[in-house]
């Protein structure tokens, strides 16, 4: 019987379940050069169900995480040698209560992790963490600030009940029964298993939870649909709790339907270059008043977050210090989050940097997400021992922070000589590939960022020709479609194209029959060229777009969504 560990080899190849190795990839080689310690591995493989319909229902599920990976600090006497690792995690989804229906809606999630723990103690932990994290008694079925289930523990079958008690399930208050009872009519349990194992035989209906999930969804059902969902973390509100890393409230979220992976609505980047060098706005914004001004600005014309840089990634930008660039951007977040106009200032802001240090300043000033151009590796291309390096470090600040992070496919920073006519199986295969293997990095493994953390981004007029940057965004759903084998599959797409010199150079070119003969233009006449790319990205299916002008491809967006009927 394939059990819970070779499962999770299933759709994409790995040794071992932190996440490196087999494919002998670059980047996979060069992590495990640079993290060889790896703790051994323990015995069991277990996967957890995770759900909340009261108070802060992310922050809840993240506190309930956070002390999974920390058990001796809620049982005493336990063996000093327990140990817990989560090594992988589902999407995150909202969902309508089901039995009793009169509550609010829940998150629900699931993860796997490792230990050497039997499953009576896991369970005891397990029921712990519920009351630490404010579960008090009520209802069966009724409305809990965590619930935490086991699902499966390896291949086996447990069940602590007497013979003649196994006929319902009412009988269930402190006894084990393994696989969880109800796994095969819960969509909310299925569609999270089957993010991570969807291959992995259930050993009592000896059927892969794919299938499971399809049967389930063959019902009938007109409830409110399950989300997909991303909760964005807010530093000026944190949960604290003895012994664990405080964890931000998280209030908001973006949501996607699952039955198309289309968002519910698409959403705004504003970008704001706090740079004296940027491309686009060249030194406009970067005095504090200016860049203010844009925010607000951009804000009051529905902008859904607004993007701060303080570090060019045009060709051929200056070096900036790490210190000079949060000089740059932190002070920006802390006038957005005092600005007197309170949309202004609960306005969600993310941080564009590949900088650790810069993500957590800006974090710790306000910002609700990490935008990384290099998707946590660095600016370095080829990759090397100190990208590997990098990697690591961003992921365990992304991991601590526990913000969103968008990931976006580049080949390094945009210096010269290099070669972007090389991918291998055309541009889309590459992009999965190669930005495919970062996220599983990021995502897989202990101290991995979860999954309902990450946005993905094809890097749109980064190491690619303009046919490549063409070719990526009318194929854009693609990159994170459904399909057997894409590590990319099923996350939240953000597509940049605004003002972009590939729009540049397609503006420069003649018409067919010469009778226009093409033009040069500055980044801000591109305005229209970007409608026709942020259309085109709407038609794909992309859940963010990052633009200069709000104002302008508010309309677009609208216009778009409706054309393709959001
Ligand atoms: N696999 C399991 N995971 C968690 N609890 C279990 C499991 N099997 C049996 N139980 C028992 O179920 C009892 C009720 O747990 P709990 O109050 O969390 O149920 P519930 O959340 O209302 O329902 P459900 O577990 O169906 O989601 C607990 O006392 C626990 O001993
Ligand atoms: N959507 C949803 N419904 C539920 C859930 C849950 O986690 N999600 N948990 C329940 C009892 O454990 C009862 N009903």
């Amino acid at each position: 019987m394939e059990n819970l560990r070779s499962a999770m080899k299933t759709d994409v190849p790995h040794d071992d379940i932190t996440g490196i190795d087999t494919a002998k990839t670059p980047l996979s080689v060069l992590l495990a050069s640079v993290n060889p310690n790896d703790p051994p591995t323990p015995t069991h493989t277990m996967a957890i169900a995770l759900g909340s319909n009261l108070g802060d229902r992310f922050a809840n599920i993240e506190t309930a995480l956070r002390l999974i990976e920390h058990p001796r600090n809620l049982l005493v006497g336990i063996d000093d040698a327990a140990a817990v690792s989560v090594v992988n995690t589902s999407f995150m989804y909202e969902t309508a209560p089901m039995y009793v229906t009169d509550q609010p809606r829940f998150a629900n999630c699931a993860c796997l992790i490792e230990t050497n723990m039997e499953p009576r103690s896991l369970l005891k932990l397990l029921k712990s963490i519920e009351t630490t994290v404010g579960r008090v008694p009520s209802i069966q079925n009724g409305p809990r600030a965590v619930d935490l289930d086991i699902l499966l523990y390896d291949s086996e079958i447990i069940d602590s009940r007497a013979e003649d008690q196994r006929q319902t399930l009412d009988n269930l208050a402190n006894e084990l029964v393994v696989p969880h009872p109800c796994i095969a009519e819960r969509e909310f349990v299925l569609r999270p298993l089957a993010d991570m194992i969807p291959e992995f035989v259930h050993p009592v209906h000896m059927k892969t939870i794919r299938t499971l999930l399809g049967e389930v969804l063959r019902q009938p059902n007109d409830e409110f649909p399950m989300l997909k969902v991303t909760p964005f973390a807010d530093y000026l509100k944190l949960h604290q709790l003895p012994g664990i890393c405080p964890v931000p409230s998280m209030g908001k979220y973006w949501s996607m339907r699952c039955s198309n992976d289309r968002p519910t609505k698409v959403r705004m980047m504003g970008t704001l270059n706090a740079t004296p060098d940027s491309f686009s706005d060249g030194s406009v914004n970067n005095t504090l008043s200016a860049a203010l001004s844009y925010a607000v600005t951009s804000v009051r014309q529905n902008a859904d977050i607004i993007d701060i840089g303080g570090y060019s990634t045009r060709p051929g930008a200056a070096f900036v210090s790490s210190k000079e660039e949060c000089q740059r951007v932190v002070p920006i977040m802390q006038a957005i989050r005092s600005h007197e106009d309170q949309d202004v200032r609960s306005s969600l802001i993310s941080i564009d940097t590949f900088r650790w240090e810069v993500a957590e300043a800006a974090v710790q000033a306000g910002a609700n997400c990490i935008n990384d151009v290099h998707s946590f590796t660095g600016p370095e291309y080829p990759l090397t021992q100190a990208s590997a390096e990098h990697l690591l470090k961003m992921r365990e600040m992304a991991h601590k922070l526990a913000v969103p992070v968008i990931l976006m496919h580049s080949r390094g920073d945009a210096g010269s000589n290099k070669d972007y006519s090389q991918y291998k199986g055309g541009a889309q295969e590459g992009v999965r590939v190669e930005l495919g293997e970062k996220v599983e990095a990021v995502v897989r493994g202990k101290g991995g960022v979860r999954r309902w953390f990450v946005i993905v981004d094809p890097g749109i007029g980064f190491s690619k020709t303009v046919e490549a940057n063409c070719a990526l965004l009318r194929e854009a759903s693609s990159i994170t479609a459904n399909t057997r084998g894409n590590p990319l599959a099923g996350y939240p797409q953000l597509i940049g194209t605004s003002r972009k010199s590939f729009l540049g150079a397609i503006l420069e070119r003649p018409d067919v029959d010469g009778t226009y003969r093409g033009r040069k233009t500055q980044p801000k006449e591109r305005e229209w060229a970007t409608a026709t790319s942020v259309a085109c990205a709407v038609q794909q299916g992309a859940s963010v777009v990052r633009v200069h002008d709000v104002q302008h491809m508010r309309d677009v967006v609208a216009a778009a969504s409706a054309i393709w009927s959001y």
